[in-house]
């Protein structure tokens, strides 16, 4: 088998490092910590999250040995991080490297998430990661990870599939010959924008799923709310301009059963702790564990307003989370909802 070329990975989180040891099945890994202390300590113990970091993932802190040794490399850090991670490396990149980030969440430029109630939020202050990438370095050829990829499967070497989306044939072929293994299978779109915004509108929904089961409800509601959801996702992503198919698969379906049911998702645990009783700050007291969801509500919520969309799940949720809103009276508001037509994006 020819030799494959080393591949970079930015971030050292739960996702990152789990896409670490599956890249490391083909080739040689650098994985890029910001976190000095952390990188001294993995070269010696060599367990992060519980799992053995394999033999081929050597985790580095500085940023321009990635660059200078890997062509193709993974950004994967939270949203609310990843424009300033960009501007940190940008002097380092070429046009000749390519992105691919794994990211689900959205950037907001002009106002911080705390001043988007009062003020609230447009359409041209949302931006997607590859929008980022390609506002903040000379990178061109961008992409996405996408699909139903939970890290806890992951690390514990569990099967399952990836979405890689891009315009550019060259990052998809890339990336299928670096992912593909008898652990991940790689399906492809070019239908860039809607496979990120899948992946980033889908927390909100586990979220929401996670809010029913803490509330003690059962499977039949549970079915609706992903299914309704599911619709209000792709109305979302037409208004932002993709069309409906990228929700229909992998990285949509896919990946919102994958997160809207397993307690292995932070956002779905997020909202279960919601649902329960506990309200936004006493969650976030007591985890520092990252869930992408509710930043996304916050951000979703805001843009369904200024932009018109009838958005009644994103609206309840938004107020069972940042309100305080009594999940029976959002629940009594959806299931009497004058919603008309079962499927209405056909
Ligand atoms: N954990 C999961 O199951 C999955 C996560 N994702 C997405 O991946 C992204 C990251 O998630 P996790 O790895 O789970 O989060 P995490 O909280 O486990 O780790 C995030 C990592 O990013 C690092 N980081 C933050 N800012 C940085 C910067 N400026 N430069 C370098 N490193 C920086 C942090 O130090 C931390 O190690 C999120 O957007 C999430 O939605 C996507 C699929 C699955
Ligand atoms: O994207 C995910 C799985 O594919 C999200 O997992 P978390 O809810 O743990 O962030």
């Amino acid at each position: 088998m020819p030799q494959m070329e080393p591949v970079g990975i930015i971030g050292a989180g739960s996702f990152g490092t789990a896409m670490a040891n599956l890249l490391a099945l083909n080739t040689d890994v650098l994985m890029y910590s910001r976190n000095a202390d952390l990188v001294q300590e993995l070269s010696t113990d060599r367990f992060h999250f519980g799992v053995e970091l394999h033999p081929r993932v050597q985790v580095v802190n500085d940023f321009a040995e990635v660059a200078k040794t890997c062509q193709l490399i993974f950004p994967i850090v939270p949203s609310d991080n990843f424009r300033s991670m960009m501007q940190s490396i940008s002097a380092h990149l070429q046009p000749s490297h390519l992105l691919i980030h794994g990211t689900k969440g959205f950037d907001i430029t002009g106002i911080n998430l705390e001043d988007i109630p009062k003020n609230g939020l447009n359409r041209r202050q949302v931006h997607t990661m590859t929008d980022v990438i390609r506002a903040e370095s000379v990178v061109v050829r961008v992409g996405a990870l996408t699909g139903p990829n939970l890290a806890r499967e992951l690390l514990d070497g569990q099967p399952s599939a990836s979405v890689i989306a891009s315009k550019f044939d060259e990052v998809i072929k890339r990336c299928h010959a670096v992912l593909s293994s008898q652990q991940l299978h790689v399906f492809h779109t070019h239908d860039l924008l809607g496979a990120e915004l899948a992946g980033v509108l889908k927390n909100v929904i586990a979220l929401g799923s996670g809010i029913l089961k803490g509330y003690g409800l059962g499977k039949n509601i549970q079915s609706m709310l992903i299914t309704r959801g599911l619709h209000e996702m792709i109305h979302f992503g037409r208004a932002l301009g993709s069309d409906a198919r990228a929700f229909l698969g992998t990285a949509g379906i896919g990946d919102l059963i994958a997160t809207a049911t397993s307690q292995k998702s932070r956002n779905y645990m997020f909202g279960y702790r919601i649902g329960s009783g506990e309200n936004l700050s006493e969650v976030r007291a007591t985890s520092q564990e990252l869930a992408e969801g509710v930043r996304t509500l916050m951000i979703t919520r805001h843009l369904a307003k200024s932009m018109r969309l009838r958005a009644p799940i994103t609206e309840m949720l938004y107020r069972i989370v940042f309100e305080d809103f009594p999940v029976k009276e959002a629940m009594d508001y959806l299931i009497t909802y004058p919603y008309e037509v079962d499927v209405d994006f056909l």
